[in-house]
């Protein structure tokens, strides 16, 4: 299978597609757009991007793209944790106080503010398409007094130094990364890194209507379903309108997501179902532990 996702190597979707698909080809693709292009020319038959972090929030551009380019479903949900470095190529480690720039991708610099702030205060910061981009551009600029922002294994992949490790500003850091096809995938639910299943709903509400989100929400209370997130984005028709995405715990059945949408579409909203996928929790120790292959063995290859 021809897997898609964020690169170049060494991301931290390079690290969840490596932990959840190791028998797999992987293609790197520079952008996020470029991933969902490439999977609507067939080119591959998944795509794994970035969509939330927990100290970020949301993934604007995949949101969007999901939203207003493409019409293709969420089939999986991987999430990871995230740990970031500070580097810097081997030739300025021991003046890496003197960094004059630092590249990372703008989540990352936003996850090490505390950081950034105390050690390397006042430092321009540049965002690039990723952590490994970044990485990268280090390893091809030794004149540069550059640091970049990224993972271990960019570190290594790249030939940098880490110089402060761990440089996130709240322990729990964790990415939900989603796996788009035009096709579905067999699941196994006997993996441990497999904890359930969600529902993305898009929604929305008709134009000037007072209490409307509050009657949206009532849909899905009265029928006792958990949501684990509500967001809205604008839908870029002008200023003031916004649409919904939501999540709800559970797997699309017959019976209750069904009628959630009759009755919100009774009430003249649009909507949506964005994907009905499993989901999946990995832990570092756990890919250490049990080594890639098998991690992909009990997973989606499974
Ligand atoms: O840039 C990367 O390595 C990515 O995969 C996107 C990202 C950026 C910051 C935190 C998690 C994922």
């Amino acid at each position: 299978m021809m897997i898609g996702f964020l690169g170049p190597k060494a991301t931290f979707t390079d690290i969840a597609v490596r932990e959840m698909f190791s028998m797999d080809v992987t293609v790197p693709y520079s952008t996020i757009p470029d991933c969902f292009d490439a999977l609507m020319r067939d080119e591959i038959e998944l795509a794994v991007v970035p969509l939330e972090n927990a100290l970020e929030g949301s993934v604007n551009i995949t949101l969007d793209y999901l939203v207003h380019e493409v019409d293709l479903p969420i089939i999986g949900e991987i999430i990871s944790p995230i740990r970031q470095h500070f580097m810097v190529h081997p030739e300025n480690e021991v003046l890496w106080k003197e960094t004059s720039i630092i590249y990372s991708h703008s989540h990352a610099i936003a996850q090490c503010h505390k950081f950034l702030h105390k050690e390397l205060k006042g430092i321009r910061c540049e965002s690039t398409t990723s952590t490994a981009a970044a990485a990268q551009y280090i390893k091809e600029h030794p004149e540069l007094k550059a640091g970049a922002i990224a993972n271990e294994l960019a570190a290594k992949e790249y030939g940098l130094s880490i110089v402060r490790e761990d440089i996130h500003d709240v322990h729990y850091n964790h990415t939900r990364f989603i796996i788009l096809s035009k096709t579905r995938l067999p699941v196994n639910k006997n993996q441990p890194s497999f904890k359930g299943y969600k529902t993305t709903v898009m929604v929305t509400l008709p134009a000037d209507r007072a209490g409307a989100l509050h009657q949206v929400l009532s849909a899905f209370a009265w029928r006792k379903l958990n949501l684990s997130k509500i967001e809205s984005r604008p839908m870029k028709t002008g200023l003031g309108n916004y649409f919904f995405i939501i999540d709800v715990d559970m797997k699309q059945d017959d019976v209750l997501i069904p009628g959630v949408v009759a009755e919100l579409e009774a009430l003249d909203c649009k909507v949506k179902i964005l994907g009905s996928y499993p989901f999946f929790q990995l832990g570092l120790e756990e890919a250490l532990t049990n080594g890639m292959t098998e991690m992909a063995n009990r997973g989606f290859n499974g």
